[in-house]
């Protein structure tokens, strides 16, 4: 069994993962004669494969309890895939990066701070959404089309926090 602390998330610890979407520290301009600061281009959205689409969703999940038991990682070959808490909820994310194959040494467990959210690249390895202490509803958004999108890859992770 694989055991984790989660870490807090940085964009730079996850930059082999995908993108993290957080208007404290991205760019932005002003727009609407000033009435508005648009935070722009924060997450890279890919739509690979037949038919290939962007799914806006809103996921309603249930919290987890700690520690977190895992049985697999999950990927999406054919797009990304983002998730926005609209309540300030934090949710625990487990990551390996893409490939044919997870070697234990290269996953990494993170948690957010309530006003992250995340952008998995297409391809990688991830815990299904796990948020914490609430209900939680995330905007999402990632690929619709043709042809299967959602690989499972069997592993044994225990996730605590700090
Ligand atoms: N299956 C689904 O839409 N959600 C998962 O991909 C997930 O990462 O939670
Ligand atoms: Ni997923």
């Amino acid at each position: 069994m694989l055991e984790l602390v989660a870490q807090p998330l940085t964009a730079e610890a996850f930059s082999a993962f995908g993108d993290v979407i957080d208007s404290r520290t991205s760019e932005h301009f002003s727009i609407n004669a000033g009435r508005t600061q648009r935070h722009h281009d924060l997450a890279r959205v890919e739509t690979l494969g037949d038919n290939a689409h962007t799914l806006i969703s809103i996921f309603v999940s249930q919290p987890i309890s700690l520690p977190l038991e895992l049985t697999f990682l999950e990927r999406h070959p054919q797009g990304s895939q983002a998730f926005m808490p609209l309540h300030e909820e934090r949710f625990v994310i487990v990551v390996a990066p893409a490939g044919d194959s997870i070697d234990p040494a290269d996953v990494r467990a993170f948690v957010t701070d309530g006003r992250q959210g995340v952008n998995y690249r297409a391809g990688t390895w991830h815990a299904i959404q796990s948020v914490l202490e609430r209900e939680g509803e995330f905007l999402v958004v990632d690929r619709g089309g043709d042809g299967n999108n959602c690989d499972e890859h069997p592993l044994q992770v225990r996730v605590s926090l700090d």
